[in-house]
């Protein structure tokens, strides 16, 4: 990288910044399930992640193959694929690991009714990833991610590393959902147009703070009702038109790979990088709902501050009315699973 004559030119002081600076920003990023209908695509806009330098590919079946694939492309980042027997292998020295693991929705499912298949696939991940990289961050795709997570969560406090700062749901699809529509109706550009969406991942618990929002405030009546209910059940949307070939895949790689730079900046010390996504959360806490998604603050640690919602229009405060049962019982479910495990 550098010629003899300039390193030679290099102070003791100067050559010690540089490599501990070169040093700090080694971010190896795991995706477990990477040859799957999410795997493929986010593995690719990983690998175009200037803040991404190593990037380990696993899944049960295809990941070699899709990391030869991916490896091609002409960025700086290292990548290397592990076939179904290699999990500890994949997860040695990574600081973010990407789940987007398990079996999706076909038409007439709900996400819940992926939980008997997916719960065991993620609690396994988890306990891997306790074992060889405890204090790894965690970022869920897995539905139902209100469940998955809890489950990481109780996974691996059983094996005493939970960190709540390092666990996070990955709800950002329901964030560029909610942009995307709304700035459909307001004729404006999404980058105009963010949306805190808030709650959960599935449906009712999907709660889009819409008034709090320059342009999401001026919609109301029947546009609003369908604006709401679209953002909510957006993945049916996908499901439906998919017609039995699985679900959304390609809009969300786009939003994990999304997340995942945006947790990347907060941990290299961007300050202000500020998203919802769900998390272990006080925001509910005193009414037994202990993982809540809000705007939250990425910062070196992972998870630096929880906002609070903010001023909730009435329409919002029934919406919550909604969530919140559906929501409890969501992740006493996870909770309960690993209890019994
Ligand atoms: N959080 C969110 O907003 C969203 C979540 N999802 C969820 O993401 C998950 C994956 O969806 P798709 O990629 O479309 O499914 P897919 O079936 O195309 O891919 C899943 C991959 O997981 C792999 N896999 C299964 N068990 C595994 C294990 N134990 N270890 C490693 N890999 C394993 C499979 O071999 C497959 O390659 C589903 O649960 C889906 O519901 C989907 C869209 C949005
Ligand atoms: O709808 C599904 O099953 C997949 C998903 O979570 C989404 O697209 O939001």
């Amino acid at each position: 990288m550098f010629s003899h004559s300039a390193a030679r030119a290099l102070t003791a002081q100067s050559r010690a910044r540089l490599f501990s600076s070169t040093a700090s920003r080694q971010t190896k990023v795991a995706v477990l399930g990477a040859g799957g209908g999410i795997g493929q695509p986010l593995s690719l806009l990983l690998k175009s992640d200037p803040l991404v330098t190593s990037l380990s590919l696993y899944d049960i079946r295809g990941a070699p193959g899709v990391a030869a694939d991916v490896s091609h492309v002409d960025t700086a980042s290292e990548v290397n694929g592990y076939a179904a027997d290699k999990l500890d292998e994949a997860l040695d020295g990574v600081k973010v690991v990407v789940i987007p693991a398990g079996v999706p929705r076909k038409p007439g499912m709900t996400r819940d009714d992926l939980f008997n298949t997916n719960a065991s696939i993620v609690r396994d991940l988890a306990t891997a990833i306790g074992r060889v990289a405890p204090t790894a961050h965690i970022l869920v795709i897995s539905n139902p991610v209100n469940s998955t997570v809890p489950i990481v969560a109780a996974t691996l406090e059983k094996a005493g590393v939970f960190d709540p700062k390092r666990l996070f749901g990955v709800t950002t699809l329901d964030v560029v959902r909610a942009a995307r529509f709304t700035a459909g109706i307001a004729g404006a550009h999404p980058n105009e147009t963010p949306i805190t969406v808030v709650g959960g991942h599935s449906g009712a618990t999907i709660v889009p703070l819409l008034s709090q929002s320059a342009y999401g405030k001026g919609i109301k009546g029947e546009v609003y009702e369908k604006l709401v209910y679209r953002i909510q059940f957006g993945g049916d949307e996908v499901v439906k038109a998919k017609d039995g070939a699985g679900s959304a895949t390609l809009s969300m790689a786009y939003a994990g790979a999304k997340f995942t730079n945006s947790l990347l900046r907060g941990l290299s010390g961007e300050k202000g990088v500020v998203t919802p996504t769900f998390v272990y959360s006080p925001l509910y806490a005193s009414q037994g709902i202990d993982f809540f998604s809000s705007n939250v603050e990425l910062g070196v640690n992972g998870v630096e501050k929880i906002h609070p919602l903010g001023p909730l229009s009435a329409e919002e405060e029934k919406l919550m009315e909604a969530c919140l049962p559906e929501l409890k019982k969501n992740i006493e479910k996870g909770k309960a699973f690993v209890a019994s495990s």
